[in-house]
């Protein structure tokens, strides 16, 4: 990915089964747990750098002793940070108190962190500011052990502010004017009133507060508290909690549009945004990872048992195209091969651009993201190739000599490695006037590898603002002087802002949308700015079942082809010397590539909640209006 985008956040949840010293036997640790989630959470670094946060519960405790640990950082590196916090105090514990060495209970009598349960988050803030108030987990506390709810989520509500204003009306004072907050203020609203009546049933039982403690516990439904939380959520979410006497539950919206995999043997139970991490932390194969289903939960009770529930109907299924493209880490055995496939899918299009002329032409790809679909499309030009060579030897065998069949053999497609990024350069750069220099090199190139008659075919994963390139990557490249460059995107054009989890919210700053509006002016079309804005300002009193969107008729005078040509103008300079040209893929070829993924909203405008519409419509009118703020 060249354009730098906010994105997602990860979450891990972490259920030991068995008592302690169980683990302290079999893997000579009771602290098997907190390492787990480590590597949960490093293995997932690549969802947030915004903050991280680490959160564990000890079963069963004496009243008086601490059971619930929490740590954020929102440092620069955050994953790092928390658990040196965590190693330290461990250490500095085991150091005052060599007692403790291999006494299991002492250990979780005394040291923190230690515990059954665990919840952890890496966050790329969507929502609110990145101060360490809005790094997850979120803990909600309560003298009531049931009443304490730790929560943290991978998510972004359409309707943050209408929730909010809910909570007011409950008459509740929410402390913070935070998304994660008001979610887990309207849960918690739900689970007091559960408890309250739980204890209320116990008591007319007879039970007194003690003994009614563990029958809360045992009889707390937790599904029927998210049902009645859920109600109102309009959004993409992965919401995991933690009750503070041990039951935990991780929720996802009805659309499936943020990933949730889990996993349960007779020791654990593990909750991760991303497949591959579950397989590689606990050695476990693809098929035991189960993926979570649309509005489903994962109910993990103190006691053990793990069952997944219905909380909300599911609606058609929409998950996230984008985490196969670029998100999750491409070790995932489908997500590879998806990636593979993006690449080859384009590889017509690109030799169309090329003229078929693979001889002088020399693929490469934007390091990293890009590199597996630059796989796929190298093999699909390799086919293609060998098609070639097929052709000439059968036309020719009658006259073909050694010579001559070696000659042919020998003909490969090029593949070379053209882009390096310089990472570090970015914490130089400034806001003054030298900036622009500095952003140019960004990105470096491979001297020497290129000859002036040669296309230099360089694949993204997708291009959202397109700023890297032009700034970048594509002055770098001229410097090569190639004849042509052609930008290769294996996503579609990004032509419509997200509104669930991912940080791209603001129409003008997609080069999509840019170039529409250049095509609208070239074509004398202008005024169906004007029309849309109409439209939709007249549409903001409505409920958001009856919004459309009406940001596609933006686009819809146009080919994608038109538009693309234009996004290749615009990122083009007139100091560049090769000719720019930029490919997109089909949505088509996106769902063939990704079938399990169908989510496309931000390339098609089809939005999986009607909050979505409401979002796109309120970005366009931000944009008409010249208000620099999000739509949600
Ligand atoms: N990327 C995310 O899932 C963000 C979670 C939440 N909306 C926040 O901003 O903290």
């Amino acid at each position: 990915m060249s354009d730098a985008i906010k994105h997602e956040c990860g979450i891990a949840l972490l259920r030991l089964k068995k008592p302690l010293e169980f683990y302290k036997e079999k893997y000579g640790t009771a602290f098997y747990g907190i390492k787990k989630m480590y590597l949960l959470m490093e293995k997932q670094h690549n969802r947030g750098q915004d903050g991280a946060g680490f959160a564990s519960i000890k079963l069963d405790v004496e009243p008086g002793e601490r059971y619930i640990s929490r740590v954020r950082s929102n440092d620069a590196q955050p994953i790092q940070d928390v658990f040196k916090q965590i190693n330290d105090r461990i250490n500095e514990e085991l150091a005052a108190n060599p007692e403790y060495a291999d006494n299991v209970a002492l250990q979780k009598k005394h040291i923190p962190y230690i515990g059954e349960l665990f919840l952890g988050h890496v966050r790329y803030g969507t929502f609110g500011k990145n101060s360490i108030e809005s790094v997850h987990p979120f803990l909600r506390q309560n003298n009531w052990m049931h009443r304490n709810l730790i929560l943290a989520g991978n998510f972004n509500m359409t309707n943050v502010t209408e929730l909010f204003q809910s909570l007011i009306e409950l008459g509740q004072h929410p402390k913070e004017m935070a998304d994660t907050v008001t979610i887990m203020e309207k849960i918690g609203h739900f689970l007091d009133n559960a408890v309250t009546d739980l204890y209320q049933e116990c008591k007319n039982n007879g039970l007194n507060k003690r003994e009614a403690s563990p029958v809360i516990a045992e009889k707390l439904d937790i599904a029927r508290i998210l049902k009645r939380a859920s109600k109102n959520l309009d959004g993409g979410y992965a919401m995991a909690g933690l009750l503070g006497h041990g039951d935990a539950f991780v929720f996802r919206d009805p659309a499936g549009i943020r990933p949730t995999y889990f996993y349960e043997d007779d020791e654990i139970v593990v909750v991760a945004s991303e497949r591959p991490v579950i397989q590689t932390v606990f050695n476990v194969p693809f098929e035991k990872v189960q993926e979570l289903q649309p509005g489903n939960a994962l109910i993990i009770k103190k006691n053990g048992t793990v069952t997944e529930e219905e909380i909300l109907p599911p609606t058609v299924k929409k998950a996230c195209s984008f985490e196969r493209i670029y998100f999750s880490r491409g070790s995932d055995a489908e997500i590879y091969q998806e990636r593979k496939n993006l690449g080859k899918l384009i590889l017509p299009a690109v030799l169309d651009a090329i003229d078929d002329d693979t001889d002088n032409t020399v693929f490469s790809y934007i390091p990293n993201t890009a590199e597996t679909s630059f796989y796929g499309m190298v093999e699909a030009a390799q086919d293609f190739l060998n098609q070639r060579k097929n052709n000439y030897i059968l036309e020719n065998r009658k006259k073909l000599t050694r010579e001559k069949l070696e000659e042919i053999l020998a003909v490969k497609i090029r593949t070379e490695k053209v882009a390096i990024k310089d990472a570090k350069l970015r914490t130089f750069i400034t806001e003054d006037s030298s900036r622009d220099d500095l952003v140019a090199h960004v990105y470096d190139v491979t001297y020497g590898v290129i000859k002036p008659t040669d296309n230099l075919v360089i694949i993204d994963d997708s291009i959202v603002r397109g700023t890297t390139l032009k700034m970048s990557i594509i002055k770098m490249m001229d410097r090569l002087k190639p004849k042509s460059i052609v930008i290769v995107s294996s996503a579609p054009q990004i032509r419509y802002p997200d509104c669930y989890g991912i940080d791209m919210a603001k129409l003008e700053g997609l080069v999509a949308f840019r170039a529409a509006l250049e095509l609208l002016k070239d074509r004398n079309l202008y005024h169906i700015v004007d029309e849309v804005y109409v439209k939709c300002k007249k549409q903001e009193d409505l409920h958001d079942n009856d919004v459309v969107n009406f940001v596609t008729e933006i686009y819809a005078p146009f080919q994608p082809q038109e538009v693309s040509n234009k996004i290749a103008e615009l990122l083009s300079s007139p100091e560049i010397n090769a000719e720019v040209k930029i490919i997109f893929q089909t949505v088509e070829n996106l769902h063939i590539a990704c079938p399990k993924n169908l989510g496309d909203w931000y390339f098609t405008g089809d939005y999986p909640t009607p909050g979505g519409n409401r979002v796109v419509n309120k970005a366009f009118m931000n944009f008409y209006e010249g208000k620099d703020a999000r739509a949600y």
